[in-house]
């Protein structure tokens, strides 16, 4: 739970100025090791991730700017390896793709999980093994789902009658036969914020488990020689703490599996769980540990699989935030600082919602701290914000920062690493930052910063 959560307990609820931060911490230079990547220090005052300071980092590729840890990333992937062993991992690029990030999932024999054309792209652009692929989305395009199934991707999760008819449809046209899960809505009603829930009856992905839509896509795929079903997936929500959800939603595909057997004479040998693990973001969370998130999920299945008298199918999970954004660093240049009196310092940086979307428009919460060197003036209330045009183009709701914050210094906010990049935008025309990895002392960039060129391009 946040530090500056509603009293409520709603941590994605606006913070009313009552609710803002009883106390400064003692100390505003320590890094909290829960929400800063691995590798992560400070050194001569400024912070170092990987042994590399951020200040160089603002010199050699400009601000703002995404820092990547490489080893934080790969890191996370083998824990997730570790903690699902036997079982399948697959990374969901929406959280952060680019081609060097799928170098390194594959690298790490993770698999990926793709929603869109653009993202199968960049994975296919770079060789990802088409068979470690799963093709998820509400909407897959006839364009789409030809390109996946041409490319021989592992898995495509249907989402919709016309999408089973779509993959029969093209399934025969190709001469393959897919492997099939289709995607089932539980009924969970996770414990995140509304728009990053996705189980509860009232959204728009999966069929739905209580209206018997899940069983009747079922049939209707089973009905489908051309096409080979070999599981089914839930995926309950992003950002969730509480584990009890993806034991619920557990249970209740476990029972599906045993009606399907009961009423087809079919076994599935799959059970897709989705991702959703949440991260801390700020002192304070609990990020749930993925060891007894493993154990607990297993020993679910196996009981309830057991108990009906089916085999274990195997698991596959899919985390995107735990595995990207903990290693994610953004790094800003203060431009303004502008007290409003009995309230708090607005403190202005050189990028925005362009390149953290979720403070707008989710509330989340993020924490900074001043980056380039170390400071012991007085802790200051300040909300960083952006350079848009909008009073909501806010980075970090509520900080304390030191009272000698100044144009020039650095900023950096950790666990940026999930959709931070992957929703970025261009309003105002702002430019992409460029995106760097850190490895061992040394950087590269994996993503180069947007030009004015490219936002010209394309344009009459
Ligand atoms: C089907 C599916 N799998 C995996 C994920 C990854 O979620 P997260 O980044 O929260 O782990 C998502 C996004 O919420 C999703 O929609
Ligand atoms: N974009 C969301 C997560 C969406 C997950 C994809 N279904 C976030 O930043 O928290």
């Amino acid at each position: 739970m946040s530090r500056f959560a509603h009293p409520a307990g709603d941590r994605h609820a606006e913070v009313l100025p009552e609710d803002r931060p009883p106390q400064a911490p003692a100390d505003l230079n320590t890094l909290v090791p829960t929400i800063w990547p691995r590798t992560s220090g400070r050194v001569d005052g400024a912070v170092t991730i990987a042994g590399v300071d951020v200040r160089d980092l603002a010199r050699e590729y400009g601000t703002p700017l995404y820092v990547v840890d490489e080893d934080d990333f790969r890191s996370r992937c083998r824990d997730y390896k570790a903690a699902f062993q036997g079982e399948d991992v697959y990374y969901a690029g929406k959280a952060f793709l680019c081609k060097e990030v799928a170098r390194w999932v594959d690298q790490e024999g993770l698999g990926l999980d793709v929603c869109s054309g653009g993202e199968l792209a960049v994975a296919l652009s770079v060789g990802f093994p088409p068979e470690r692929i799963a093709l998820h989305g509400n909407n897959k395009s006839y364009a789409e789902l030809e390109r996946a199934l041409a490319a021989g991707v592992g898995h495509i999760v249907v989402d919709s009658f016309q999408e089973i008819a779509r993959v029969g449809y093209l399934a025969d046209k190709l001469g393959v036969r897919p492997k099939i899960q289709i995607r089932v809505t539980t009924g969970v009603e996770a414990h995140t914020h509304e728009f990053i829930a996705t189980a509860h009856d009232d959204q728009k992905f999966g069929l739905s488990l209580n209206s018997g839509a899940a069983a009747e896509a079922v049939r209707r795929v089973l009905a489908l020689p051309q096409l080979e079903l070999v599981g089914l997936h839930s995926h309950i929500g992003s950002q969730i703490f509480d584990t009890a959800g993806f034991e619920v939603a557990a249970r209740r595909l476990a029972v599906l599996l045993t009606e399907i057997k009961q009423e087809h004479g079919v076994v599935l040998p799959e059970l897709d769980l989705g991702g959703g693990y949440g991260i801390a973001y700020v002192e304070g969370d609990d990020a749930p540990d993925i060891k007894v998130i493993a154990d607990n999920l297993r020993m679910i299945v196996t009981r309830v699989c057991e108990d009906a008298g089916l085999p274990v199918p195997r698991l596959t999970v899919e985390p995107g935030r735990a595995i990207s954004g903990p290693g994610g660093v953004t790094v800003y240049e203060v431009g303004t600082v502008k007290d409003v009196e009995g309230l708090r310092s607005y403190v202005s940086v050189d990028g925005g919602m362009s390149d953290n979307l979720r403070t707008a428009l989710y509330g989340a919460d993020y924490t900074c701290v001043l980056a380039s060197r170390a400071s012991e003036a007085r802790p200051t209330l300040s909300r960083v914000v952006g350079k848009h045009c909008e009073s909501g183009d806010i980075v970090v709701r509520d900080v304390w920062l030191p009272g000698d914050l100044t144009a020039g210094d650095l900023l950096a906010v950790p666990a940026t690493g999930a959709y931070c990049r992957s929703l970025a935008h261009n309003y105002n025309y702002l430019l992409k930052p460029a995106v760097v990895a850190v490895k061992d002392g040394k950087s590269r960039v994996i993503m180069h910063r947007e030009t004015e060129d490219d936002l010209l391009r394309g344009q009459v």
